[in-house]
């Protein structure tokens, strides 16, 4: 069996990929999302709640694991992300393994993966979407959401691979300019990927 066709969505922080990503599902395509993946595993219960209780003690609370604690340590201390990220991924790739396997019948999936170059999750996709938006908009969508300090945020740009690098490896861009027209691209996009590999 052929499996589907699959397509990776990223962009960096801001961009615009959870919306994008709801684009997608409105239409009927198999939606899989790397962060709210880690919101599970982070959950009372979840999978990566142990682990980092051993690392980072402090950022657990009430059994799950506190993302604003967990945001201090990360800040005062540089290391902290990619020990973070040793224990996190892992989990995260098991996951898109069980997603792939739930949605072998589908045509098309998105899988929407903020480290997709980052983690080389590429090689595992048919094609990549990127999304993007002019700095000044992304710098002001983040810090409009008030989760973020620009301290944090330039944290965050840093461990991500620049935008001009993401849209020039990409097979397709978007740019996330309104919500109609980003909902008339994508339904394009799922036209041609169609057309192509039926
Ligand atoms: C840093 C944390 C605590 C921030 O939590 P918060 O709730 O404020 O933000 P959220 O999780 O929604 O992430 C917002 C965006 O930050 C960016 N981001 C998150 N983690 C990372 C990372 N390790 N490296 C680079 N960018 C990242 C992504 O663009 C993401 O979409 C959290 O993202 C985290 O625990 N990250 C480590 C796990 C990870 O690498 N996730 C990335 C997807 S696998
Ligand atoms: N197509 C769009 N048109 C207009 N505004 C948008 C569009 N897409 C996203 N935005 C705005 O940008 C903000 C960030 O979007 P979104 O949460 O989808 O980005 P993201 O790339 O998933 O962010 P993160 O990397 O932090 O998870 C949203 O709150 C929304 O206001």
């Amino acid at each position: 069996m052929k499996g589907p066709f699959r397509l990776g969505l990223t962009g960096s922080i801001g961009m615009g990929k959870s919306t994008t990503a709801r684009l997608f599902a409105e239409e009927g395509i198999p939606v899989w999302d790397a962060d709210a993946t880690v919101h599970a595993l982070y959950a009372k219960g979840g999978a990566a709640v142990a682990p980092l209780s051993a690392i980072f003690p402090d950022a657990i609370r009430d059994g799950a694991v506190d993302r604003d604690r967990l945001k201090t340590l990360l800040q005062a201390d540089k290391q902290a992300l990619f020990r973070l990220e040793s224990v996190v991924h892992p989990l995260v790739q098991a996951a898109r393994q069980a997603f792939l396997l739930a949605h072998e019948t589908a045509d098309l999936i998105l899988l929407d993966i903020p480290l997709l170059y980052e983690t080389g999750a590429d090689r595992d996709c048919d094609a990549v979407l990127v999304v993007t938006a002019a700095p000044d908009v992304q710098r002001a969508r983040v810090l409009a959401r008030g989760q973020m300090t620009e301290t944090q945020l330039e944290m965050i740009l840093a461990r991500q691979l620049p935008d001009a690098e993401k849209r020039r490896r990409a097979d397709h861009v978007i740019e996330t300019l309104t919500l109609e027209q980003t909902r008339a691209e994508v339904r394009k996009l799922i036209a041609t990927l169609r057309s192509r590999h039926a």
